[in-house]
């Protein structure tokens, strides 16, 4: 890929060679006027990020998102000698999904609740941190943890967006705002169903930041808008489905949405007041060699695709990679990878390139795991499918049609036509969510942080009935929990999964796998050292051999882990391992007690380092029992706790864990001395006296009456499994009995 971005710029690499570019930098000297071909200094220095292999300088380090670092100091023959050299507490014990950036020795890492700390990579030294402030009333607004993926560095300023939808430019020097704006134009906010947020990383190509949002369990219309580095002007948006009434947004999208998209929409479906989904909330990717911006487009909504589009059309261009021009956001081509979802199949996840053989010839190509479950193949520069073959189990589909991509549905897979349920693998957390995956261009292998977490899919019934403060589905709120009997507990947790899958590329087949405990593990680094580094659910930190999966290495984070490693080098020119430690993100707020099965911890939250001489390990010991049972009131009036039931499913589950258990992020509500009290418990719930610390209130969506039931609900709840908590705790790894 190099070597094809060099032979383009034959004119550039004579004027301005990747020595010069990486001295500018190292010297400070970043501001330097731009190239002539328009990518600037700094995307001189990512495109040739080969170069200065110290650096991790944009969200997968380099433009093809690879996640590969050459750096070879830590390699297999001495990672068992690998020590912790530094690590960093932060503020907040949630989810940490950040990918930290590297530039000349300085790490900028982003962290739950968006804020912003400069560290010290050879040191750990907190040089400076920004905390944009986001109120803590809209935690709701978002469907899975106020979580942050990371910043984006260009020329002196680094770049991320917060959960409340701004988008802030600060001097990497010193911290200090250069410049903030908001990013959701004020006709995307139509009132409480529609619900934007910011959580993922923005990416720079040719001078503007782009960034998208998510909101598709709520209501939205997903869009990317791209902003001048400098400035922060906006320079154009592009929105992923079509206008509901098929106008003009005056944004780039306005023709291809309105000539080839708009078709594929019923015209009065409830998308029309929904959004319609679309969310890019994760993957954005430019590509020098294709010249192009790729976008991973989210899931619709409501997913109810009969309530959505009333059964008809393809839906573009819900799950889908689209391509665009970086200059004006001008549509090139797209490749929709899950046409009708009713899944919650997004395409956000990570999009990768590599140059790899196919029939004889090297193709530069996308290679792409998204939710569901099927690895595809795609032409980076004409988005013709090549091939796609299942990467885990999948019950939805038979597989792909050979020439378009296509997949072959299983009839019973599609239960809003039917009408009836269904038990769907992959389930709506997908064979692979946020967690990146790396490839090896050594080994040629691209490693997946794959899972099985199965989802009953079950239609609202008597039509389509939104709520505000809530996820808006289509679905049956009261059905898509997890029984509490043990039967049905230990065949949902019998089917959930977590490992490695070593994916050959070369042959759409599996080298190997390595099992983990459970769901939910960590991002993937892969290096020239040959290994791969990942943290897990179960609050350890690995190193595999990248050719067979041995494990080489591990360490206790205590924690679990599900931000991505990076590596690069320190000031001292020694090579660091780094990562994010903290359990959160959708998959222990909504399914609680159940995810605990991939191993108990409590979270911690930290960045954590390692290197071959590091003296700072083992980590202090902390707390490791968590939110403790306490003897809840003995009484509760039976006839209001199923109504309590729902209105938890519908309002509070999404956080505080399915059927009111939780998996130790947030406040297990069983044992919160609220629930003891009806004022108490109102404060909380109707007047938000709990704003500050991300609980918003919920007076405008439930009446006092409805409010006491959810009240009377946990405390039948609390009596029905305080014993078997106090039990648990006694357990080597604190999970209930009847959760094998
Ligand atoms: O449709 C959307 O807009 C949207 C947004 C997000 C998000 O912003 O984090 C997630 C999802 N969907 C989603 O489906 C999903 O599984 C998910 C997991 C996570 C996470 O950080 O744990 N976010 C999201
Ligand atoms: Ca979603």
């Amino acid at each position: 890929m190099i070597s094809a971005v060099f032979g383009k710029r034959r004119s550039l690499s004579r004027t301005l060679t990747a020595g010069t570019i990486c001295a500018a930098l190292i010297s400070g000297y970043a501001t330097m006027a731009s190239a002539d071909d328009g990518q600037g200094a700094t995307g001189e220095a990512i495109i040739h990020a080969d170069d200065h292999p110290g650096d991790w300088m944009t969200y997968g380090r380099t433009y093809s998102e690879q996640r590969y670092s050459p750096l070879d100091q830590i390699n297999r023959s001495n990672v068992g000698n690998l020590k912790l050299a530094w690590y960093l507490d932060l503020d907040t014990n949630r989810g940490q999904e950040g990918t930290p950036l590297v530039v000349n020795g300085i790490m900028y890492a982003t962290t739950n609740w968006s804020m912003m700390k400069a560290v010290d990579g050879a040191t750990g030294k907190l040089l400076w941190s920004y905390d944009p402030r986001v109120p803590g009333n809209i935690a709701d607004k978002g469907c899975c943890d106020t979580v942050n993926r990371g910043a984006a560095y260009w020329n002196g300023k680094v770049y991320f967006g917060t959960f409340d939808g701004r988008l802030i430019a600060l001097d990497a020097k010193t911290g200090k705002l250069v410049w903030s704006v908001n990013t959701i134009p004020p006709e995307a906010e139509l009132g409480k169903q529609r619900s934007y947020t910011v959580d993922g990383a923005p990416r720079i190509a040719k001078g503007r930041v782009i960034i998208g949002n998510g909101g598709s369990e709520f209501g939205a219309r997903g869009f990317v808008s791209a902003f001048d580095a400098e400035t922060g002007k906006l320079d154009w948006r592009f929105f992923t489905v079509p206008n509901p009434k098929n106008e003009p947004d005056h944004a780039a999208s306005d023709s291809v949405l309105m000539n080839k998209a708009y078709q594929t929409w019923s015209p009065t479906g409830a998308w029309t007041r929904q959004g319609g989904g679309g969310t890019v909330w994760d993957s954005i990717v430019y590509d020098p060699v294709s010249d192009l911006v790729y976008l991973g487009v989210g899931n619709g909504s409501p997913w109810n695709y009969k309530y959505r589009s009333e059964g008809k059309g393809d839906n573009l261009f819900l799950g889908s990679i689209v391509a665009l021009k970086p200059e004006t956001g001008e549509y090139v081509w797209h490749f929709q990878e899950t046409p009708m979802d009713q899944w919650d199949f997004t395409s956000v996840q990570q999009i990768m390139t590599v140059d790899l053989p196919i029939n004889g010839e090297t193709r530069h190509v996308i290679v792409h795991a998204p939710k569901n479950g099927f690895f595809y193949i795609i032409d980076a520069k004409t988005g013709e499918f090549i091939s796609g073959k299942n990467y885990v189990y999948v019950n939805w589909a038979s597989g792909l049609d050979p020439k378009t991509g296509r997949p072959i549905y299983n009839p019973d897979a599609l239960y809003t036509l039917t009408g009836k349920d269904w038990y769907g693998i992959p389930g709506d957390l997908g064979g692979h969510n946020f967690a990146a995956m790396a490839y090896s261009p050594k080994t040629g292998l691209v490693y997946i942080p794959a899972q099985q977490v199965p989802f009953l899919y079950t239609n609202q019934v008597g039509g389509f009935t939104p709520h505000p403060d809530s996820w808006n589905l289509g679905l049956d709120m009261n059905k898509v929990g997890i029984p509490d009997t043990p039967e049905a507990k230990q065949a949902f947790v019998k089917d959930l999964k977590g490992w490695i899958v070593a994916w050959d590329p070369k042959t759409q087949a599996e080298a190997w796998r390595v099992d983990h405990k459970g769901p939910w593990n960590g991002g993937i680094l892969a290096t020239g050292g040959d290994l791969l580094f990942q943290g897990l659910a179960n609050g350890e930190f690995h190193a595999y051999d990248a050719t067979n999966g041995s494990d080489l290495f591990h360490f206790a984070a205590d924690s679990g882990i599900i931000a991505p490693p990076v590596s690069y080098l320190g000031s001292d020119k020694k090579q660091y391992v780094a990562v994010e430690v903290g359990w959160g993100g959708i998959y222990p707020f909504f399914l609680g007690g159940i995810a605990r099965t991939s191993g108990w911890t409590v979270n911690h939250s930290r960045i954590i380092a390692f290197s071959l001489d590091g003296k700072a390990g083992p980590l202090p010991k902390q707390n490791d029992q968590g939110f403790l049972p306490v003897k809840p009131p003995a009484q509760f009036d039976s006839k209001r706790t199923d109504n309590g039931y729902f209105q938890f499913q519908t309002y509070c589950a999404a956080c505080h864990g399915d059927n009111a258990e939780g998996a130790g992020v947030l406040p297990d509500l069983r044992w919160s001395g609220s629930i003891r009290h009806e004022d108490a418990f109102y404060n909380v719930v109707g007047r938000g006296a709990l704003t500050a610390y991300g609980m918003d209130r919920f007076d405008s969506s439930m009446n006092p009456t409805e409010i006491e039931d959810i009240r009377q609900f946990l405390i039948k709840r609390a009596n029905e499994t305080y014993q078997r908590e106090v039990d648990a705790r006694k357990n080597a790894d604190g999970i209930p009995e009847q959760q094998p």
